[in-house]
């Protein structure tokens, strides 16, 4: 079955907006044969501010990123994405919507990672650091709005190089949907030191799409 086309029903998404550098469209996507459910969850307010976390240990450590995580056996998504985000932020989503879907392959990997995705509009409690983040916020609003210049703005060199191509579909307040392959990093070569390379975006595309695509399965 081809993963890919299963998020695709016909006719019904917007124009795709990436597909891939033109070099790469001729590579198959990623073969996997298991769905795990993951979340990914960003708060944000009304005028312009986002809460992001600075990932301390496992995947993704060393990378700002909204929290979440594995959703586990007996819940629900959105419960997953819930409990996530009170254990990586301390606190407590009151208005979740769902607002996107984004599948991850890997390079030997056969898991195809499924990422639901929320904004989190309202919340009871202050983000604070826990064992696994460190949140800090920042602004999406132009460096030329001086309405928060305290505020750093979003680091997406120090995110999944990814996000700033889905971002912007997130913050206009859009629903979407998309699929990344990663190729596998390049191997460091013997005796070296520092932060290990990351696997290159191999293929990718996001679209928007009505909220009845991204929650179907
Ligand atoms: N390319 C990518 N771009 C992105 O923005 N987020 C990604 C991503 N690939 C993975 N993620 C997110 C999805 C999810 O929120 C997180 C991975 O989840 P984790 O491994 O942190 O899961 P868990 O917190 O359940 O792990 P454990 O704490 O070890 O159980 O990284």
């Amino acid at each position: 079955m081809d993963q890919f086309a299963s998020l695709l029903p016909s006719g019904s998404i917007g124009p795709v907006h990436t597909n891939g550098p033109s070099d790469s469209l001729h590579l198959s996507w990623l073969p996997t044969s298991t769905l795990k459910q993951y979340t990914l969850v960003f708060p944000v307010t009304e005028d312009g501010k986002i809460c992001l976390g600075m990932k301390k240990r496992g995947f993704g450590a060393g990378r700002y990123n909204g929290f979440g995580g594995k959703v586990e056996p007996g819940e629900t998504v959105f419960e997953a994405a819930k409990r996530e985000l009170h254990e990586e932020a301390n606190i407590v989503a009151t208005k979740m919507p769902h607002c996107g879907r984004i599948r991850f392959a890997f390079e030997d990997s056969p898991v195809l990672m499924d990422v639901f995705v929320y904004r989190v509009e309202a919340w009871e409690g202050d983000p604070s650091e826990t064992e696994e983040m460190l949140p800090a916020w920042h602004t999406s609003l132009p460096p030329s709005d001086p309405s928060m210049p305290q505020l750093p703005q979003i680091p997406f060199d120090d995110m999944w190089p990814d996000d700033d191509l889905w971002f912007p579909l997130f913050l206009a307040k859009k629903s979407f949907v998309g699929r990344v392959d990663f190729n596998k990093p390049p191997v460091a070569p013997e005796g070296s030191e520092g932060k290990m390379e990351d696997g290159s975006m191999r293929r990718w595309w996001f679209a928007e799409a009505p909220v009845e695509l991204m929650q179907s399965s």
